[in-house]
C-alpha cells in the first residue's frame, strides 16, 4: 500500500466512525494518525450540525487537535463514564486483542479504553494480523529502565529504548517516562504476557490491549468504504 492509499484508507476509517458520535455523547478521543481524522470529522459535524459533544482526549496530541476542531475537550477526571471512544491500533488480531503505543500514549488510552462503554478501532489494513507480532510499547519510570530490560529479556523479550525524533535521547510520554519497544516474536498468549509486563516494578503499563475485545468494534478503511472486521 502506498503512503497516499495509506493515508486515504486511514481517512475512510476515521471519517466512518465520526458519523457513529451522537448528539449529547461523551466521546474518548484517541492518539495517533487514524484518530486524528475522527476529531477533525467530529468537529466538522458539530459545526454543521449543531450537536454537542464532549471530547475527553488520550494525549496533548489529541486535546489540541481536538481544541483546533472546536471540540469541547474535558479531561477524564472530570466524567464518570464514556459513551464510545475512538481510537487507532498498531496490530489487530483476529480476537480483538491490540498493541497499541506507537505514539507512546497508550496509557492515557487504556485508562480512557477502560473508562469507555463501546471502543470504536480505527486502522488501515496493514493493522489486521491473525496473530499479535509487533514489538509491545512499555511505559517505563526513567529510573527503572535497566531492571525493567532485565526482567522483559527473562520473559524472551528484546527491549530497546525509544529514541526521539527531533531531540536528542529517549521519547518522553506526556506522563514524564520512558517507552521501550520491546520485541517477544510472536505473542500466542497476550493476556498472559501483559498481566506478567504490568507486574515488573517500575512499569506504567504495557501496550497490549486484551480485556476490551467484547467492546471493540474494528472499521478497517479501504479504497472502496470502509469495512467492520468480525471477531473470530
Ligand atoms: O500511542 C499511540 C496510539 O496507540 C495510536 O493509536 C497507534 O499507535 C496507532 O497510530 P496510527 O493511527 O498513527 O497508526
Amino acid at each position: 500500500m502506498s503512503k497516499q492509499h495509506n493515508l486515504e484508507a486511514k481517512r475512510i476509517a476515521g471519517y466512518a466512525a465520526a458519523e457513529q458520535v451522537q448528539d449529547g455523547m461523551v466521546v474518548g478521543l484517541g492518539t495517533g494518525s487514524t484518530a486524528q481524522y475522527a476529531i477533525q470529522r467530529v468537529g466538522e459535524r458539530i459545526q454543521e450540525e449543531r450537536i454537542a459533544v464532549t471530547g475527553i482526549p488520550t494525549s496533548y496530541q489529541s486535546a489540541l487537535r481536538a481544541r483546533e476542531a472546536g471540540i469541547l475537550v474535558v479531561d477524564l477526571p472530570g466524567v464518570s463514564s464514556i459513551d464510545l471512544t475512538i481510537d487507532g491500533a498498531d496490530q489487530i488480531d483476529a480476537r480483538f486483542n491490540l498493541i497499541k503505543g506507537g505514539g507512546a500514549a497508550h496509557t492515557r488510552e487504556k485508562c480512557v479504553a477502560d473508562a469507555s462503554e463501546r471502543i470504536l478501532i480505527v486502522a488501515d489494513a496493514t493493522k489486521v494480523s491473525e496473530c499479535l507480532t509487533a514489538p509491545v510499547p512499555v511505559e517505563v519510570v526513567p529510573y527503572a529502565t535497566v531492571g525493567v530490560g532485565r526482567h522483559i529479556r527473562a520473559l524472551g523479550g528484546e527491549p530497546v529504548i525509544r529514541e526521539a525524533v527531533r531531540k536528542d535521547g529517549p521519547v518522553i510520554t506526556d506522563n514524564g517516562n520512558f517507552v521501550l519497544d520491546c520485541a517477544f516474536g510472536t505473542i500466542n498468549e497476550p493476556a498472559a504476557l501483559a498481566a506478567r509486563l504490568n507486574a515488573i516494578p517500575g512499569v506504567l503499563t504495557c501496550g497490549l490491549f486484551t480485556e476490551y475485545a467484547e467492546k471493540i468494534t474494528v472499521l478497517i478503511g479501504e479504497s472502496e468504504g470502509c469495512r467492520t472486521l468480525t471477531r473470530r
